[in-house]
């Protein structure tokens, strides 16, 4: 068998009868040719099955490891914090600052493409040809043609790399690729997650956008970098640090020229706050501006149709077209080379990668929480937004139609009248709060019907305790309670002491004394406004004791007896005198 490795622009591909069948950055120790250099054109004809020695290295290799993985059934994401551990806590790099370059943005849009172009970069930065040659397939991150979305979560370059500056300090540079915005089976939070997760760990994030910057795209750059600074605990001035817009596929060259120069007047452009400019549009712009330390923008000819809808097109040069590739060149090294690349902070200090292990834990964690809200679509959040205002706007005219019945300065309602007020007021709120037109369709306005309901009754429940505690009989319950509890005691403790049951009598009075302290302390309470938990715990105890009746019953045997006539004359026998005085006159008469 006839079967090669061969080294090509730094990497090493097997041939078996003439044809590539797979690429690799690192030889596989497997063919014993370790210590050869890289060179280019060097080809090492090995015995045996290329593919299955390659297969019995493939963990050894570079390549993309997933770090964020997406739920698709719970729309949740977690962390592989073992596959995270294994990238960044190598010996070599783990106490390095930390460069992070992300690319993210719309799904589809060739971000991983762009990723592994980045990937050639770094691993040919010396040479002057990093492009690659121009047969050579594109490989790195996973990329392909077609419609649907192709990476999901967060995927990391396995192999951390190791830049030397100008002035001699060392960084691990970290490429990251994340999962595309806006596919059809994530939800805007999905988006908004992933999109401020990378945000937040990135020291540079590449805004990947098609043709031009639209107004929603500063929208939901807005609303995913919120998200993000929600989740910082503490922010310094600027949250995040560098953003790069780069556009795809412009198409306006004559207007503002491809690179970097072109994108710095077009964005400037696009990003001006000016005085005459509707609020909504500077609020973004301001926004974002004070989001990010850095941000530039570059503009990114089209690679050229085979790129862009051929099938078969594997990523080799020579199907790009030659105003993508000088661009390309130009770009990369902006974003990569050794001065260029910007050491991640958080809060004002440089992170190593063993720090950013523990930030990547920490805002995973936040995102995990229920603590942060949820970003909504913005049909969702308008539709929101309206029902909300009309239920305030119907509970504010619930809210002043009893107060003129029951409000603060009104005496004592009737509970009856009350509760013929509440339903008709409830019924002319529910209606406006219907008359108002919302967003958002009728399933979603009856949710709110009922939610205004609930709070409407709610209400009512806390007018009523109001109407209540204006009635002196009721605020009256306590101490009546407690009197009867004494009076109650004072009588068992006459007569046991009167029977000689003295253990009784000792006890009553006791409750009685009890009883005594407790009604000094609750008027005590009611007069200055202080303690009062505990006069309200006395309210609490009188009140059970009220339900039991057993006070109610007394009390109420007692207004009977004051009614009678004869009991009262019993009891008061000088009154019985006046009263049998006057039956007399009345029977003289
Ligand atoms: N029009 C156009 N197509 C490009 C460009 N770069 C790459 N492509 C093509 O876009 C398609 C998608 O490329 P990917 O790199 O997989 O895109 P992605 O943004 O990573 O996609 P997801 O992972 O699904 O989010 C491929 O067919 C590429 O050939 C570009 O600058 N313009
Ligand atoms: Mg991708």
């Amino acid at each position: 068998m006839c079967s090669y490795i061969q080294v090509v622009w730094g990497r090493w591909t097997v041939e078996k009868k003439g044809r590539l069948i797979k690429s690799s950055f690192r030889i596989p120790d497997a063919y014993g040719v370790q210590g050869v250099s890289i060179k280019q054109g060097l080809k090492v004809q090995c015995d045996g099955d290329p593919m299955a020695l390659l297969e019995e290295e493939e963990e050894e290799g570079p390549g993309p490891v997933q770090i964020v993985v997406a739920n698709e059934e719970n729309h949740e994401f977690s962390l592989d914090e073992e596959a995270l551990d294994r990238i960044l806590l190598q010996e070599h790099i783990r106490d390095l600052n930390v460069v992070v370059v992300s690319v993210a943005g719309a799904f589809r849009k060739g971000k991983s493409f762009l990723l592994d172009f980045m990937l050639r970069y770094m691993y040919n930065q010396k040479s002057d040809f990093w492009l690659g040659g121009n047969d050579e397939p594109l490989t790195g991150f996973s990329w392909r043609g077609g419609c649907e979305r192709e990476t999901t979560g967060i995927l990391a370059w396995s192999e951390v790399f190791v830049v030397e500056k100008s002035d001699g300090n060392k960084v691990a540079v970290l490429l990251l690729d994340t999962q595309g915005a806006f596919d059809s089976q994530s939800t805007i939070k999905d988006c908004a997650t992933l999109f401020a997760l990378s945000t937040m760990t990135s020291s540079l994030q590449v805004y990947n956008l098609s043709q031009n910057v639209q107004e929603d795209d500063l929208q939901h750059l807005q609303l995913f970098t919120e998200y993000g600074r929600l989740a910082m605990e503490e922010v310094y001035l600027k949250p995040f640090q560098s953003l790069m817009f780069l556009i795809r596929d412009w198409s306006y060259p004559y207007e503002h020229e491809y690179g970097l120069e072109g994108g710095k007047t077009f964005l400037e452009k696009r990003l001006q706050v000016k005085q005459n400019q509707h609020e909504e549009l500077q609020t973004v712009r301001k926004h974002i501006h004070s989001c990010f330390s850095n941000i530039h923008c570059f503009l990114l000819p089209h690679p050229g149709l085979k790129v862009a809808i051929n099938p078969n097109f594997d990523g080799r040069l020579h199907d790009i077209d030659e105003d993508f590739k000088k661009e390309l060149i130009n770009l990369v090294p902006l974003l990569l080379a050794p001065d260029n690349l910007v050491e991640k902070e958080i809060s004002g200090s440089k992170v190593t990668c063993r720090d950013l292990v523990q930030y990547f834990k920490a805002y995973m964690k936040i995102y995990q929480g229920e603590e942060l809200p949820h970003p909504k679509s913005m049909l969702q959040a308008t539709a929101e937004a309206n029902n909300l205002a009309a239920i305030a706007g119907a509970k504010d005219m619930y809210h002043k139609s009893m107060e003129q019945v029951c409000g603060g300065d009104k005496p004592y309602t009737a509970p009856t009248d009350l509760e013929r007020r509440h339903a008709e007021y409830k019924r002319d709120s529910v209606r406006q709060f219907r008359s108002v037109k919302k967003m958002g369709g009728e399933d979603f306005c009856r949710r709110y019907q009922e939610q205004l309901e609930a709070e409407l009754d709610e209400a009512y429940a806390n007018f009523l305790k109001h109407n209540d505690g204006k009635n002196i009989f009721f605020a009256a319950r306590t101490p009546a309670t407690l009197f009867v509890v004494m009076f109650a005691m004072y009588v068992i403790s006459l007569v046991t002491g009167f029977l000689g049951i003295n253990t009784v009598a000792m006890v009553s009075n006791s409750i009685m004394g009890v009883a005594l302290v407790f009604l000094c302390t609750w008027a005590y309470t009611k007069y200055s406004g202080e303690f009062r938990e505990v006069g309200s715990m006395i309210d609490q105890m009188a009140e059970l004791l009220w339900e039991q009746r057993t006070p109610r019953k007394v009390l109420s045997k007692v207004f009977q007896l004051a009614r009678s006539r004869v009991s009262w004359g019993f009891v008061l026998p000088a009154q019985r005198k006046r009263l049998s005085s006057n039956n007399n006159v009345k029977k003289k008469n």
